[in-house]
């Protein structure tokens, strides 16, 4: 796994590896083929989404036209691919994960493979010398555990560009490099890996494209999930133009070499900034402040974090404890926090406020509070936090999702309902957060699907249905299982993700099925439900 390369546009050659730096979405085994192209292609090559600059922000992308929920905006491949910062061992020439600790060592540079046919490898081929410098294997995984000198491969992997690719090198160079900040703080990661490359390894390469790279790293890469379930992480100069807001506007999906698919999340108007959340939607407001803070050096002033109301939720404020009414408003999200209540005016320290918070996490942490639950004492704890914080606060929603987990142990018609009501509280809370085609909602609503569709089942099973209201909950649960579809549809066809689609698509089938059976009975079935389902190709669903 490695770099994509595709075939050449003009002569089919394989691993051509010229790309048209507008679109990159078409490739060359030459300049003298992508030239010959040009009149044609440049028809085709209208660049959707074009650059701009703010003199705080930097630069950021924009749509240059309307653009529809679910659209493609544009793919990119990584300039670079490799593990995480830290890792557990993965094979340098594949990125498998190595689970026996009998593994592989490279003959030259003793890292460790999945098999010697991985030592040459192309992925591994330009590193395996620098890193068979370090004669005392410091840095070299010896176990099956995570070890933090995997940060060492994809910086390494930045800087061989040099040499192996200088379009790619210039588009590095051009990236936004916290290199600065982390030189000036001596940040002990970024220091570590930096002196291990210079010191240990006695690479030549100049300090300075040292630190920008892993500065790069730091400020602009992704991580994905690769088919197997392998954590790693890519450079992708143009995704990473893109900044940050917590309501963001746009999805992120990677294929299993990669390549990184940017679509609309909701309807866009042109020229409006396209925008990723590099924190998540869930963390509370103050979390994600203070990441933002710290790990990019900027605070967010998006629309969620100036709307005190956090766009109606609520979601970070917990209610007065003393008129029970208002929710508490901070004076500021960073630093010396006195919250307020504006109706009754009580003031409380951030520290009052934040220890209960803390409490209720970190039993979520431990899983303790609901684990061996039974389905009332888990609709009890719910309550308990309800009743401290909200329906819509942060702690609920980490609450409510603690709890799904502990219901899926429990198969009964009690812990299905449960679960049933949580999912469509959550999915009105993440219809604000991160609304449009987002897989969010869209595995939201597949879990929606099942749930309905379970519950049903066990209720006719039981005696608790006629076939009229059987029916109306199987189409619900199909409607839940459509709308999914509609947006799992769009994950990558060979991605990591692509198995929630096929098997939403079995689902599907299954509740088709039974509404079918039940209309046989009754025939009353509504048949405009069952139409318009794009079904995959065959092989697809046997891979599952
Ligand atoms: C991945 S880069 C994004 C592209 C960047 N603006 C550039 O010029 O290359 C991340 C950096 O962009 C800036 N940035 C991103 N989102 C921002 C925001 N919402 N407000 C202020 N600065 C932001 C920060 O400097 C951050 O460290």
């Amino acid at each position: 796994m490695g770099v994509q390369q595709q075939d050449c546009k003009v002569c089919g050659v394989k691993e051509a590896n010229v790309s048209c730096s507008e679109c990159e979405q078409v490739f060359y085994c030459s300049s003298r083929h992508q030239e010959e192209d040009w009149e044609e292609h440049k028809v085709e090559c209208q660049a959707l989404v074009i650059e701009q600059k703010d003199p705080v922000k930097g630069r950021y992308l924009v749509v240059a036209r309307n653009v529809t929920a679910g659209e493609l905006l544009f793919k990119e491949n990584p300039i670079a691919l490799g593990p995480r910062a830290t890792s557990r061992p993965i094979c340098l020439g594949c990125h498998e994960l190595i689970e026996t600790y009998e593994f592989a060592k490279c003959p030259k540079c003793s890292w460790p493979l999945c098999s010697l046919a991985c030592a040459s490898a192309k992925l591994h081929q330009a590193e395996c010398p620098i890193l068979a410098a370090d004669k005392g294997q410091i840095g070299l995984p010896t176990n099956l555990g995570e070890s933090p000198y995997y940060d060492v491969i994809l910086v390494l992997r930045c800087l061989l560009l040099r040499h192996s690719d200088s379009k790619a090198w210039q588009r590095l160079l051009q990236m936004a490099s916290h290199a600065v900040h982390l030189e000036n703080e001596s940040e002990p990661f970024h220091m570590a890996t930096i002196l291990y490359i210079k010191d240990i390894l006695q690479a030549s390469f100049d300090a300075k494209f040292i630190h920008h790279a892993r500065g790069a790293i730091m400020a602009n890469c992704f991580e994905w999930t690769s088919p197997s379930n392998v954590s790693l992480r890519g450079v992708y100069p143009k995704t990473a133009r893109m900044n940050h807001s917590c309501l963001p506007n746009v999805t992120m999906s990677s294929d299993r070499n990669g390549v990184m698919y940017i679509r609309a999340a909701v309807d866009i108007k042109a020229l409006t900034p396209l925008h990723i959340t590099y924190t998540g939607t869930l963390g509370p407001l103050w979390e994600r402040q203070a990441y933002l803070n710290e790990i990019h050096y900027f605070n967010c002033g998006c629309q969620r974090c100036k709307d005190p109301s956090e766009l109606g939720l609520h979601y970070s404020s917990p209610k007065c404890d003393t008129c029970k009414q208002q929710f508490m408003e901070p004076n500021s999200w960073l630093g010396e926090t006195v919250w307020e209540c504006p109706m009754c005016h009580v003031v409380f320290q951030d520290n009052l406020i934040k220890t209960e918070y803390v409490q209720w996490m970190s039993k979520f942490d431990c899983n303790d509070t609901f684990i061996m639950a039974h389905t009332k004492g888990v609709r009890n704890t719910l309550d308990r936090v309800e009743y401290a914080f909200h329906p819509t606060h942060h702690v609920w929603v980490m609450a409510a999702q603690v709890a799904i987990r502990t219901l899926q142990k429990i198969s009964n018609r009690d812990a299905l309902m449960l679960r049933r009501d949580l999912w469509k509280r959550l999915l009105r809370i993440y219809d604000v957060l991160e609304p449009g085609m987002t897989r969010r909602r869209g595995m939201t609503m597949y879990e929606l699907g099942v749930c309905v569709s379970s519950l049903a089942r066990v209720e006719m099973k039981e005696g608790r249905l006629t076939d009229h209201f059987y029916k109306i909950d199987m189409e619900e649960a199909l409607q839940y299982m459509q709308n999914s579809l509609k947006i799992l549809s769009l994950e990558p066809p060979d991605s990591h993700e692509r198995k929630w689609y096929l098997s939403a698509l079995q689902i599907v089938e299954g509740i088709k099925r039974d509404l079918l059976a039940v209309a046989e009975k009754s025939k009353i079935l509504s048949l405009d439900l069952l139409e318009n389902i794009d079904m995959p190709e065959k092989a697809e669903i046997e891979n599952l």
